[in-house]
């Protein structure tokens, strides 16, 4: 974050929003698209990079152990050093508020010879890493990590790193990444059994990079197995928007009255597309227009027409599909008529924030109503009635970028405006999102 200080904002009630706009990079792709560059050998050439912090903080990693990367005019250049070839960084990793980029550099160091430490801030600092020390322990990395399982950590990885077979025990995208990539350079073959899907960009790219790797589905679990001791190849990547932060304009366009967008370029992997699918259950007007592909993934441009939204019961296996999208979802359910039950989202309490807690306040805060129980919040939406609003109380944020936007989109269909404590984590993961939400309902 820039400024030392926070930087607190009313977001105030506005206008229908109309027009187009284009999202920046899909996050997830970005810190792949740098981490699989910097380990091929070769220039790899990346378009449409989101420059948020957290990919910056990737792209610093990356820089510290060897590999270049640069920005040349719109496009990103970078250098690999091959797998196997990570330097040991002369100083800390400084991973900010970026949980991917630490998950996954631990996986890829854990099969590297060398020693690092990890620091982030204080969000990340509460974040439980035992997820990713559990299985990376047992292909030979050693971990010495702040009481709790966190960071500040130690770590070494292994000299001759042991292939595993490890069955998820929590639906994660970056646990499972993390396994992956450490058997990249783990000689033999590194499984990794997932009950429940998960976005699958890390399997995309590993096999488009060229690393041999197979997914197959068996009773209901998907099982990815990878080679070791691949050579990636260079790749030239264009990096789609970003569905999860698209998620704030479907939802502020769906609210608001009058209200016509076009949303550009916008991912639509189906391991990320849960909410346009529950916002459509709610009855809202997304409309996809020029299906195409963009870097292996499916993208389309999303017109969303304001539309009265009904509550509901949201399916609990829609989860991993929408997980970072919550937030926002909460924000159209305290609108929408009736009530929205969610339930099944444990793990929406180990994010930058605990999620669950910090949206049933800052609702409650901005006159929704709203009850939060062990795993879900329950919402008796308006019925498109806006919410009063904050009165004299700021939202806590928590160092959290999507509780932030989530209710910067909750004072555009509130009448006194919601007032936010701290702006800046925001740039984390879209730094052009107040100048975007400003231009689209001005
Ligand atoms: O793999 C990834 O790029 C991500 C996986 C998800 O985290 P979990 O794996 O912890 O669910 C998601 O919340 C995060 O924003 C990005
Ligand atoms: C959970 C998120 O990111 P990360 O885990 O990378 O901090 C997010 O962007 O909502």
């Amino acid at each position: 974050m820039n400024t030392q200080q926070p930087s607190p904002r009313l977001f105030q009630p506005a206008g229908p929003l109309r027009g187009r706009l284009r999202v920046p990079g899909d996050k997830s792709i970005s810190h792949r698209s740098v981490m699989l560059g910097a380990l091929a050998v070769g220039e790899t050439r990346v378009t449409g990079l989101l420059e948020g912090e957290d990919v910056m903080a990737t792209a610093a990693a990356m820089r510290a152990m060897g590999a270049t990367v640069e920005k040349s005019g719109d496009e990103w250049r970078i250098h690999g050093v091959g797998v196997g070839g990570l330097l040991q960084p002369a100083a800390a990793l400084e991973m900010g508020n970026s949980g991917t980029s630490t998950r996954l550099l631990m996986g890829l160091l854990a099969s590297h010879a060398i020693t690092a430490a990890f620091t982030g801030d204080a969000s990340l600092s509460k974040r439980p890493m035992g997820r990713v020390i559990e299985p990376l322990s047992r292909i030979g990395a050693q971990f010495t990590p702040s009481p709790g399982g966190t960071l500040p950590l130690m770590m070494t990885g292994a000299r001759v790193p042991v292939p595993i077979e490890y069955r998820l025990p929590v639906a994660s995208a970056q646990v499972k990444s993390a396994i992956l990539l450490a058997g990249l350079n783990t000689a033999g073959m590194t499984t990794v059994i997932e009950p429940v899907p998960t976005r699958d960009h890390s399997e995309r790219m590993l096999r488009g990079f060229g690393a041999e790797l197979a997914v197959e589905e068996a009773d209901g679990d998907r099982i990815i197995t990878i080679r070791g001791e691949a050579e990636l190849q260079p790749q030239t990547i264009e990096v789609p928007g970003d569905p999860s932060s698209a998620a704030f304009f479907m939802v502020a366009a769906s609210l608001v009255p009058g209200s016509d967008l076009v949303i550009e370029n916008v991912g639509l992997n189906p391991t990320r597309a849960g909410l346009v699918e529950v916002l459509r259950l709610m009855g809202a007007s997304i409309e996809e227009m020029d299906a195409r592909e963009v870097g292996g993934e499916p993208v389309a441009d999303l017109r969303v027409r304001h539309a009265a939204l009904g509550g509901i019961e949201v399916n609990p296996a829609l989860a991993p599909s929408m997980i970072d999208e919550f937030p926002v979802l909460f924000v159209a359910a305290a609108l929408a008529e009736g009530r929205t039950v969610t339930r099944g989202l444990d793990e929406l309490r180990v994010k930058e924030s605990d999620r669950l807690a910090a949206m049933a306040a800052a609702l409650a805060a901005a006159g929704a109503r709203v009850e939060e129980t062990e795993d879900g919040l329950v919402i008796e939406g308006t019925g498109g009635e806006a919410l009063r609003g904050t009165a004299d109380e700021q939202i806590t944020t928590h160092l959290d970028h999507r509780i932030a936007m989530a209710m910067a989109v909750a004072g555009l269909v509130s009448r006194n405006g919601v007032e936010i404590d701290d702006t800046r984590p925001i740039a984390t993961s879209f730094p052009a999102f107040e100048a975007l939400l400003e231009r689209a309902s001005a």
